[in-house]
């Protein structure tokens, strides 16, 4: 029997990627609205509590009125927005994080981690549980992100573009400085950090792909553990994942001339770390697409968890 699938906000730019992928699988069956009801309360409500899993791809507020909608108890949700990220209620969906792949496969209510999180989590989650980085370490943390993470909106900005406006969108550009970026609270607690990580997130003028950098000190370490100490427990926590995969230590190989390539991981759902360094000084990196990993791969990846299918059904590894 087919299950049938409903995305609320399916015109979006993580609503329209979920929606081509699912359309190739026999498995599933996708309600759609008509496009001139895409905001219509009633139907979203009627498709809402039809579907057997339903996905919103929608802003925050508009993802809470969703969740109200729901009262069939067979009505399973996977949301894309930070409404519910930090809820009890709901279970964060980042399988590659100890016992937390279970907790998905019966989870009623989902919600796929924001982008620039899932950078920052899966690069400490295992050296905190581990007891390589305190709780208490003062983690600074930055990415570099392609304009897509902002969408339809934030792709407009940059794509429908006078010469002036142009000019001025080439050059990279900060945001959230007064340290307030929505995904700090699941940053905070996923990785069990005692106090808010410091992140600053850089925009640039490219479509998609994403780069997270955590530098650490050895001498702030509890135990002085060196890059290699890390290297080694990140490959060891990973070491069955398909779709996060530690790479070689410091290795020049993975540059190109000297330069790290944030786009390497587009149009998979493909997460790669790479710790950096020697001596004192400790640099881990993930990069990934935001609209892969950060985004609808990594949502239907829950999907295929909640069903029981092959996680990595229509997804691709590399
Ligand atoms: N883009 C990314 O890299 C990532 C996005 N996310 C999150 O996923 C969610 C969706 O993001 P994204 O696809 O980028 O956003 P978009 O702005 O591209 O799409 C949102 C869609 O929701 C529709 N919408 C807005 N309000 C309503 C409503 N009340 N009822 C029905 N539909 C509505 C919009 O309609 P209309 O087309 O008319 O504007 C639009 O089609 C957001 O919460 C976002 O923060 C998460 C991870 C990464
Ligand atoms: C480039 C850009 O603007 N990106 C967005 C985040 C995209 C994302 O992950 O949004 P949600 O937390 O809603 O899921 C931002 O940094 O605010």
């Amino acid at each position: 029997m087919r299950n049938t699938v409903f995305i609320d906000g399916q015109a979006g730019t993580t609503g329209l990627k979920i929606r081509e992928d699912l359309a190739k699988r026999t498995d599933i069956e996708l309600l759609q609205i008509d496009d001139d009801k895409r905001k219509d309360t009633d139907e979203r409500r009627k498709l809402l509590n039809e579907a057997d899993i339903v996905f919103f791809c929608l802003p925050d507020a508009a993802a809470r009125e969703s969740a109200s909608f729901v009262t069939n108890p067979r009505t399973r949700i996977i949301d894309a927005s930070t409404a519910f990220r930090t809820d009890n209620d709901w279970v964060y969906g980042l399988p590659e994080i100890h016992h937390q792949r279970d907790r998905i496969r019966s989870a009623s209510r989902v919600s796929v981690p924001g982008c620039h999180a899932t950078g920052l989590i899966l690069s400490l989650r295992p050296l905190i549980d581990a007891g390589i980085v305190g709780r208490d370490y003062p983690v600074t943390c930055s990415t570099v992100t392609g304009y897509s993470g902002a969408g339809k909106s934030g792709i407009a900005e940059y794509e429908n573009l006078t010469l002036a406006a142009a000019k001025q969108l080439n050059v990279p550009r900060h945001y959230s400085l007064q340290r307030n970026h929505k995904h700090i609270p699941e940053m905070q607690l996923l990785t069990g950090l005692t106090y808010e990580p410091s992140f600053t997130p850089i925009k640039a003028s490219y479509k998609q792909g994403i780069a997270m950098s955590v530098p650490l000190f050895s001498r702030l370490l509890p135990s002085k553990s060196t890059a290699r100490d890390i290297h080694d427990v990140l490959s060891e926590y990973y070491a069955s994942e398909r779709f996060v995969q530690v790479m070689p230590f410091d290795s020049d190989a993975h540059l190109d001339d000297g330069h790290f390539l944030i786009t390497a991981c587009n149009n998979t759902n493909r997460l790669e770390l790479f710790v950096f360094g020697h001596d004192d000084k400790i640099n881990i990196m993930a990069r990934y697409d935001n609209l892969g990993k950060g985004a609808s791969g990594a949502a239907i990846q829950n999907l295929n968890l909640m069903l029981g299918c092959d996680e990595g059904y229509c997804l691709k590894e590399r």
